[in-house]
C-alpha cells in the first residue's frame, strides 16, 4: 500500500509541445482515482509518466516515501493493465499470470500457491490452461488483471482496460474491478488504484475520487458527487453528466431580481439562484442546466422557454426531447409517466428549469459563479 504523490509534472514532447503542464495530484493509500479527459488530454501521457514508461521532463512523482523519477518501471512498485492486455500470445494463462514472479525467481511453491489465489479471485481458474487466443475479450481482461495483481504492487495503473469491450461486458468488469479494489482493501492488501479513461460513466461509477484532465491541466479534482453537484468550471459540467449539459449563452439583466437573456427570451430567477451569484448587470455568462432538470412547464407558468421540439428519443423509463430555442439546441430529460405526446402541440414546448440546480459559468474564464459557499 502506498501513497502517490505527483509535483508540478511535466511533459513536453521534441522540443516544443508541451503535453502536461505542471500537475500536482495526491492519491491516497488504497484510494481509487480516475483520470478522465477528452481524447488527447493527457492522461496517458500522465500515467506512462508515473509508470516510467515516459521521461519526465520536470517535476516529480513519488511512490510511498520514494522519489522514482529516475528509477526503471520494474523497481518503481507498480503494476499496470493495458488497453490491448498486452498479453503473451504463446504462454498459458498460467504462465502468462506467474510471468512476473519468475522474472524475480521467487520459489516455485510460492509461484504456485500465488497463481492459484490470484486465478480464485478474478474466477479464472478454468481457463489456466488455454492460451490467450481460446479467450473471450473478457476472459483476457482479466487475466490481464491477474498478471498486475500476482506482483502485489503498491500502485495498481490501468490505462483504458476497459475500452475493447462491448457495452454489456463494460458495465460487468466495472463492478468487478471496482468489487476486487474493495476487496483487497478490507484484506489489507495493496489497492491505491490510477485509472485512466474518457468514459465520464466509468469515472463516475468506478472512482473514490476523479481528476479531469483538459489539455495538459487537471480541471478538477474531486469525488463524484460533488463534481456532478459542484462543477467548478463549464468544462467539469460539461463533461461529467449524461446527456451532457445544457450550456446557454446569456446575459445578466439585474432587474431587482435576476433575469438571464436567452437568445432574446428573459428567464427570471428568484433567490435560489440570486443568493449565490457573483455578478452584474450586462455580464455575458453561460447558463447550464442538467437536461434531467428541465420540466414542461404548467400552462400558467409564463416564466419558460419557449421552442420546438426537433427530435424525440424514447429510452424506456426516460423520454430525451432535444429543443431548439432561437437557434440553439438544448435536451430535457422527462420520466416517461409524465410525457404525454398530446402536451406538445404543432412541437412547441414550454419548458422550465429547477432553479436550485442551474448554475452560471463566467463566460470569459468558464469558472462557476453561483456556487454556494461550501457547508
Ligand atoms: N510520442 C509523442 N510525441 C509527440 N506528441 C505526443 C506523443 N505522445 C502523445 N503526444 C501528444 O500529447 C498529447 C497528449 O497525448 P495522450 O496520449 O497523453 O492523451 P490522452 O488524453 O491519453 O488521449 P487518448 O484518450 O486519445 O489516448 C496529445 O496532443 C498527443 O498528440
Amino acid at each position: 500500500m502506498a501513497r502517490l504523490q505527483i509535483r508540478n509534472l511535466e511533459k513536453v514532447y521534441g522540443n516544443a509541445f508541451k503535453a502536461v503542464h505542471g500537475i500536482s495530484l495526491d492519491v491516497n493509500d488504497g484510494e481509487f482515482m480516475v483520470l478522465v479527459g477528452p481524447s488527447g488530454c493527457a492522461k496517458s501521457t500522465t500515467l506512462r509518466m508515473i509508470a516510467g514508461l515516459e521521461t519526465i521532463t520536470g517535476g516529480e512523482v513519488r511512490i510511498g516515501d520514494r522519489m522514482v523519477n529516475n528509477l526503471p518501471p520494474g523497481q518503481r512498485g507498480i503494476s499496470m493493465v493495458f488497453q490491448n492486455y498486452a498479453l503473451y500470445p504463446h504462454m498459458k494463462v498460467r504462465n502468462n499470470l506467474a510471468f512476473g514472479l519468475k522474472l524475480k525467481r521467487r520459489p516455485k511453491p510460492e509461484i504456485e500457491e500465488s497463481t492459484r489465489a490470484v486465478a480464485g479471485i478474478l474466477e479464472i481458474d478454468p481457463l489456466l490452461e488455454r492460451l490467450p487466443k481460446q479467450l473471450s475479450g473478457g476472459q483476457a481482461q482479466r487475466v490481464a488483471v491477474g498478471r498486475a495483481l500476482i506482483k502485489k504492487p503498491e500502485v495498481f495503473l490501468f490505462d483504458e482496460p476497459l475500452s475493447n469491450l462491448d457495452a454489456k461486458l463494460r458495465a460487468s468488469m466495472r463492478v468487478r474491478i471496482t468489487d476486487l479494489h474493495k476487496r483487497l482493501k478490507r484484506d489489507g492488501l495493496s489497492s491505491t488504484v490510477v485509472y485512466v479513461t474518457h468514459d465520464q460513466t466509468e469515472a463516475m461509477t468506478m472512482g473514490d475520487r476523479i481528476c479531469v484532465m483538459k489539455d495538459g491541466h487537471i480541471m478538477q479534482v474531486a469525488d463524484p458527487v460533488t463534481l456532478y453537484n459542484r462543477p467548478e468550471n463549464a468544462f467539469v459540467a460539461g463533461f461529467i453528466g449524461s446527456p451532457e449539459m445544457n450550456l446557454l449563452e446569456g446575459t445578466v439583466v439585474a432587474d431587482g431580481g435576476l433575469t438571464v437573456a436567452l437568445a432574446g427570451q428573459p428567464l427570471s430567477f428568484g433567490p435560489a439562484l440570486t443568493d449565490r451569484l457573483k455578478a452584474k448587470d450586462g455580464d455575458a455568462v453561460t447558463v447550464g442546466i442538467r437536461p434531467q432538470h428541465l420540466s414542461i412547464a404548467a400552462q400558467d407558468d409564463d416564466n419558460a422557454l419557449e421552442g420546438t421540439v426537433a427530435h424525440v428519443e424514447f429510452m424506456g423509463h426516460e423520454v430525451y426531447l432535444h429543443v431548439d430555442i432561437a437557434g440553439m439546441r438544448l435536451v430535457a430529460v422527462v420520466p416517461s409517466d409524465r410525457y404525454n405526446p398530446a402536451d406538445i402541440h404543432d412541437d412547441h414546448i414550454r419548458l422550465t428549469p429547477r432553479e436550485e440546480a442551474v448554475h452560471i459559468f463566467d463566460r470569459q474564464t468558464g469558472r462557476n459563479i453561483s456556487l454556494p459557499p461550501e457547508a
